[in-house]
């Protein structure tokens, strides 16, 4: 919290004095910080509380009762645990808030989904340039029309089709098009939909739509000619894999770490690939999660926990049918998983997710029993020193070698399954700072 909040040049020197403890840094700074840094230090949970109080309403809705306290757990991000006190009223700079009013102002609001579709037309239509001036308005005059010349049928064409494709990308996400259902009859669907790979054009060069409107708070994807090298080379190793799958040409699994720092551009180039499958119709294809539900929602996944219906709580007990039949109906069309933020995955949650992904796959057609992972392709998204596994010793540690002093056979299994992924491409270049003070901390 004082990374984000408190500037800082020096994190060692700015964010606190040598005496004091994190915690005591922290009370300290919120002691003398404004009311908006509060606001945001109270509201930073409620994404969270949404997305938990959708959850739960979703799970009532199938029918799976809530107050099954074990296994409503297995549905809970771990940070989605810590929701504080439940109220029926809040009150925000001195307004009384409750349920009423806000159903009131949810059934005047204009659906999320249309607001985001309306945004992305927009958005594809400034990059066509369909607008005259940068700024210009879309202003309608009533009563007076005005004759489309060549060019604007054009544009008006082509606004038409980065419409449908978007479309696509916001739609084909959880299932397979009813049509789809055997590997051989998806190849068939997807020589229709495959663009050619794009050429890189020089940086700077970029095409006229560079990008797609993003979900609202998700990072949004470039268009791969203006990723960086680096970049490029990860997303073209991941298309290639995909498209080689979707020829039925059964490629062994993709075992790939993409490394880098914070601000390197991992997440855009998660992004991108995400829109390649969109692109390919085979969005369903493609599951997306990070330890914690804010890296999870930075590129529109689901913390580990929700997404392979594994235990916050570790407790031993033999899986339920239950869990089993809502896994296998999750992960029946799965064939990759990218995870961010691996970092703070431990050894032994690493072997968690293998054991459930396998027994998620099992019985699908695409199950590969001789593979981890029961054959699904995995991509491991991050930076070894960014974030550390959470509440675990060093040993858990991914890059810890193993010990059989300290290791237990989960954690063991899982530096295994560790050591199986050995394409790895590394993003060197710094995305995000430019100040060249910033780059190098140590240069005066
Ligand atoms: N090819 C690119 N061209 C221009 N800007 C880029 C490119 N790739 C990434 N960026 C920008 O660099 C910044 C960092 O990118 P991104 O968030 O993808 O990095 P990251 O490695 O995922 O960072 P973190 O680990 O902190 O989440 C963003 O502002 C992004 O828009």
């Amino acid at each position: 919290m004082l990374l984000l909040l408190k500037p800082w040049r020096d994190p060692l020197k700015d964010l606190k004095h040598q005496s004091q403890t994190w915690i005591d840094a922290f009370e300290a700074f919120m002691l003398d910080s404004s009311d908006k840094v509060r606001r945001i230090v109270d509201n930073i949970e409620y994404p969270h509380e949404c997305r938990l109080a959708a959850d739960l309403a979703r799970e009532s809705e199938s029918n799976i009762p809530v107050d099954d306290v074990v296994e409503a757990g297995v549905m809970l991000g771990v940070d989605e645990l810590s929701l504080g006190e439940d109220t029926d009223t809040r009150n925000v700079g001195g307004e009384t808030i409750t349920e009423e009013s806000i159903t009131a102002i949810y059934e005047n609001l204009t659906p999320r989904s249309e607001l985001n579709h309306a945004r992305q037309a927009i958005e594809i239509a400034k990059g066509l340039r369909i607008f005259k001036g940068q700024n210009a308005e879309w202003t309608v005059h009533p009563g007076s029309t005005a004759n489309a010349l060549g060019g604007d049928i054009v544009k008006l064409s082509a606004w038409k089709e980065q419409m449908k494709k978007d479309v696509l990308t916001q739609t084909a996400d959880e299932d397979p098009p009813a049509s789809v259902s055997t590997a051989s009859n998806t190849s068939a669907v997807i020589t229709q939909l495959i663009v050619e790979p794009p050429q890189k054009t020089p940086v700077g060069v970029g095409p006229a739509v560079v990008a797609t409107a993003p979900v609202v708070g998700v990072i949004a994807g470039l268009h791969p000619s203006i990723l960086r090298d680096e970049q490029y080379r990860a997303f073209d190793i991941i298309r290639w894999h995909l498209d080689e799958t979707l020829a039925d040409r059964n490629p062994p699994p993709l075992r790939m770490v993409l490394y880098g720092e914070g601000g390197t551009g991992k997440s855009k180039v998660i992004q991108t690939v995400t829109e390649a499958f969109a692109q390919r119709g085979v969005r369903y294809m493609l599951a997306k999660t990070a330890y914690t539900g804010v890296a999870a929602s930075l590129i529109d996944g689901k913390t580990i926990n929700t997404l392979m219906s594994i235990p916050v709580k570790a407790n031993g007990a033999a899986m339920s049918d239950r869990v089993k039949t809502r896994i296998q109906a999750a992960w029946k069309h799965k064939r990759y998983l990218i995870v961010d933020e691996f970092s703070m995955i431990p050894k032994s949650l690493l072997q968690a997710m293998e054991k459930h992904v396998s027994i998620g796959k099992a019985g699908s057609s695409s199950y590969r029993e001789e593979y981890t992972f029961g054959g699904v392709n995995v991509i491991l998204c991050g930076d070894l020193h960014q974030f550390p596994p959470v509440a675990k010793g060093k040993f858990e540690c991914l890059f810890t070698r193993q010990d059989p002093a300290t290791d237990t056979e989960n954690s063991a299994l899982g530096r295994r399954i560790y050591e199986e992924l050995t394409t790895v491409v590394v993003l060197r270049e710094q995305m995000r700072v430019t100040d060249p003070i910033w780059r190098d901390p140590g240069a005066d």
